[in-house]
């Protein structure tokens, strides 16, 4: 009898040592972040180490390439479109780095495992991985051919999978390395009309994350993982998409070199997570914590419900004259 109560004594005194001990760290980790974003973080050396960015013929892929190698990393560039990866990997040789490239498409489990052991054996051990490529249909959902629904989900999330278990082994064998996952402020809070894109992201926002909870759990403190949530970049990737014209000027569509310099930023803080703007942070505390009528209601006002309709449009159109064309 002794004996067990003794046992519950000890028990519960743990737990209150776990307990405050718990506390100070949120304390610690809520006055770093609130430090951290008035003082200028110390950032990351990473001349020399080998990053792999996917995506790197399109618009944010290739400022991301040139931010790497204005750092001292050498590249490995992996795009479906041989002619835009290529000119890429141009612009970035001129910064004196060594640029390698792949045409790979990611909606194939079988190419990114492919290109990955040629990547292994040919140039070494990849440090950093910016999984940047994505697509969206751009249809609305019922007229939506579902191979266009389907690829979504494919490059923009599934990709990741097969990217992380390609590349996570050598980062573990070093306990070195930075995953990097360019997501959305759609993988946080949605909106009409990207069923698809919207599925995806949130699906990259949760890997993410639950990668993340992974590599500390398994006190692999020297992998980190930067999860970038940007707001509407101007890349035409999302032409024609808007809120409420008064609003415009408030939140305007990011520029897409400012986007990517906020998430070097980031990655070389080793930031877990960057909305981008820090504004992003307010829809998803809404959607947490307001019910949703309330939601809906601001989305109206704000003009976010109907934010997708012009692009939706555009892309109709673009549709229709891609099959004139070969037909
Ligand atoms: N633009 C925006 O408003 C925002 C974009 N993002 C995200 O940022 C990332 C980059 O976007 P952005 O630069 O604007 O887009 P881009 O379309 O300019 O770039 C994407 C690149 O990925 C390539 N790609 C597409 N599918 C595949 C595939 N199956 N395999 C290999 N490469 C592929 C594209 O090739 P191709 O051109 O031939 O299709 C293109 O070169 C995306 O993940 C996007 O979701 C996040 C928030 C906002
Ligand atoms: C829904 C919504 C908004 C609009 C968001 C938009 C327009 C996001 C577009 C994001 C894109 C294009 C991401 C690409 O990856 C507001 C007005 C901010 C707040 C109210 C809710």
């Amino acid at each position: 009898m002794l004996l067990c109560c003794t046992r519950a004594c000890t028990r519960m005194m743990f737990f209150l040592l776990d307990l405050l001990w718990m506390l100070i760290e949120l304390s610690y980790s809520i006055l770093s972040a609130v430090l951290q974003t008035f003082l200028r973080p110390r950032l990351k050396c990473i001349d020399g180490e080998l990053c792999l960015i996917t995506g790197a013929g399109g618009a944010l892929g290739r400022l991301f390439a040139l931010e790497f190698a204005k750092e001292g990393a050498n590249l490995v560039l992996w795009d479906c479109n041989q002619a835009a990866n290529e000119q890429t990997a141009e612009l970035a040789r001129e910064k004196g780095v060594k640029v390698y490239t792949h045409t790979v498409d990611l909606s194939r489990r079988q190419d990114i495992y492919e290109a990955a052991e040629k990547v292994r054996l040919d140039v070494g051990d990849v440090t950093i991985l910016v999984n940047n490529a994505g697509v969206v249909a751009g249809r609305r959902l019922l007229e939506c051919p579902d191979e266009l629904l389907e690829r979504t989900l494919l490059v923009n999330c599934h990709a990741l999978f097969w990217m992380t278990k390609a590349f996570l082994p050598q980062m573990k064998a070093q306990n070195h390395g930075h995953i990097v996952t360019i997501a959305s402020a759609l993988g946080l809070f949605s909106t009409a009309c990207v069923e698809d894109y919207c599925a995806s992201k949130f699906g990259a926002v949760g890997f993410t994350e639950s990668l993340a909870h992974d590599l500390h759990a398994e006190n692999l403190n020297g992998i980190k993982t930067t999860l970038v949530c940007p707001y509407i970049v101007d890349t035409g990737m999302f032409e024609g998409c808007e809120i409420r014209k008064e609003l415009r000027g408030l939140i305007p569509p990011l520029d897409p070199l400012y986007t990517v310099k906020q998430s070097m930023n980031a990655i070389l803080a080793e930031q877990q997570m960057i909305c981008i703007p820090r504004l992003m942070y307010i829809p998803l505390l809404t959607r947490a914590l307001l019910p949703w009528e309330a939601n809906v209601a601001t989305y109206r006002f704000m003009g976010g419900d109907r934010c997708m309709m012009p692009f939706i449009k555009n892309m109709e159109i673009k549709a229709a004259k891609d099959q004139v064309k070969t037909s």
